[in-house]
């Protein structure tokens, strides 16, 4: 559906900024697609490159076969209105009403006042505003306010919607109810959406995959849940470890005095991870029953990620050295992730 190939954009100028380095992505149709980054790595740029509010300065943005690098202005302007975008301000018209502000791409378009109103309403009822048509943006909320923006974004029958740290001012709550109502759209009208935010959990709650963008470059790519459960950047872990914590606080690492080394009198401190259907084995019971380990849990949880189980455990397993090593054996041996982040006095 989107095709980036080797996109790269500079910003000329005082200060020469390469904001893009050669990047490549696909998006699939009917996607939820995120790209998180800290400040500065070049999200912004990269999103308004899909919809050439910004020209890359080369590479190529295929949308549904259409190579949009290719096209004079006034092609372009026909193919941008398949490309919904929304904004973390909203960019709303203070002067007119909600109503106003949606109907205003198509009376842009030359549409009549009657095929207008045949089309907004069912869009202004699947945002949930149609009590609102006459108000001002003063008099919404700002989740009513991205509504209205996002009701605008669909006027024109997109194909693609793009959403620039769209929940970025919203309080969680808010943020939460926008998300399940993109997710409500993508679901009813198959919109490939695709979005940039600084925050995990967004990409969480709503992605099917994600991009970690750093320096203008891809660090790393694909299924948000694959992404969660096995990142391979130390960028990637520090996002994650916003939103899901499978560390020990380092009060407790101290307090359990943790060695690199499995020296006399330690057990080795391990940590776990595991998706979907292995949480259903018998972890902990089997290292107790088959290795006679006396197994202290210090931490455990499990998330729901796009409806698969990710759970994370912290286990010491206290015992005899040959058993403990025998466990840690069969830890390998299961489907699971099963990490030995050092060694601790043992029976704690
Ligand atoms: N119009 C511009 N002219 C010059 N440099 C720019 C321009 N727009 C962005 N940049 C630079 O390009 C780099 C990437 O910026 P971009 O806004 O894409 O990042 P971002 O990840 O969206 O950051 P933020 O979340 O802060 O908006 C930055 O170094 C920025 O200073």
């Amino acid at each position: 559906m989107i095709e980036l190939k080797h996109i790269s954009k500079i910003y000329e100028g005082a200060n020469r900024v390469e904001a893009l380095k050669d990047i490549s992505l696909t998006i699939e149709q009917g996607q939820i697609y995120g790209i998180i980054g800290q400040s500065g790595a070049g999200k912004s740029t990269l999103i308004r490159c899909i919809n050439m509010l910004e020209v890359p300065t080369s590479g190529n943005v295929i949308i549904d076969g259409t190579d949009l690098t290719t096209l004079n202005e006034k092609q372009l302007r026909e193919e941008r209105k398949y490309i919904g975008m929304i904004f973390q301000h909203f960019n709303l018209l203070s002067s007119r009403t909600v109503y106003d502000n949606v109907a205003f791409p198509l009376e842009l378009q030359g549409m009549s006042k009657a095929e207008i109103k045949e089309r907004i309403l069912p869009i202004l009822d699947i945002v949930k505003l149609s009590d609102r048509l006459d108000n001002y943006p003063s008099q919404l909320s700002g989740g009513q306010k991205q509504r209205v923006g996002i009701a605008r974004a669909l006027a024109s029958n997109p194909k693609v919607l793009l959403c620039d740290e769209a929940t970025s001012a919203l309080d969680p709550q808010t943020t939460k109810s926008i998300l399940e109502l993109l997710k409500d759209i993508n679901q009813k009208l198959n919109l490939t959406i695709v979005l940039i935010t600084h925050e995990m959990q967004v990409i969480r709650e709503i992605c099917d995959r994600v991009a970690v963008i750093e320096g203008g470059v891809i660090l790393e790519e694909g299924t948000v849940v694959d992404v969660f459960t096995n990142p391979q950047e130390a960028t990637t872990k520090d996002f994650i470890s916003a939103v899901v914590s499978d560390n020990l606080p380092p009060e407790a690492l101290e307090h359990l005095e943790l060695h690199d080394e499995w020296i006399e009198g330690t057990a080795p401190l391990v940590r776990l991870k595991f998706t979907g259907q292995a949480t259903d084995e018998p972890v902990v019971a089997g290292l107790v029953k088959r290795f006679d380990l006396d197994v202290s849990i210090l931490f455990g949880g499990v998330d729901y990620i796009q409806n698969t189980s990710v759970g994370r455990l912290i286990l010491i397993l206290n015992g005899d050295r040959t058993k403990a090593q025998e466990g840690l054996h069969y830890l390998n041996e299961l489907n699971i992730g099963s990490e030995v982040i050092g060694y601790v006095r043992a029976n704690h």
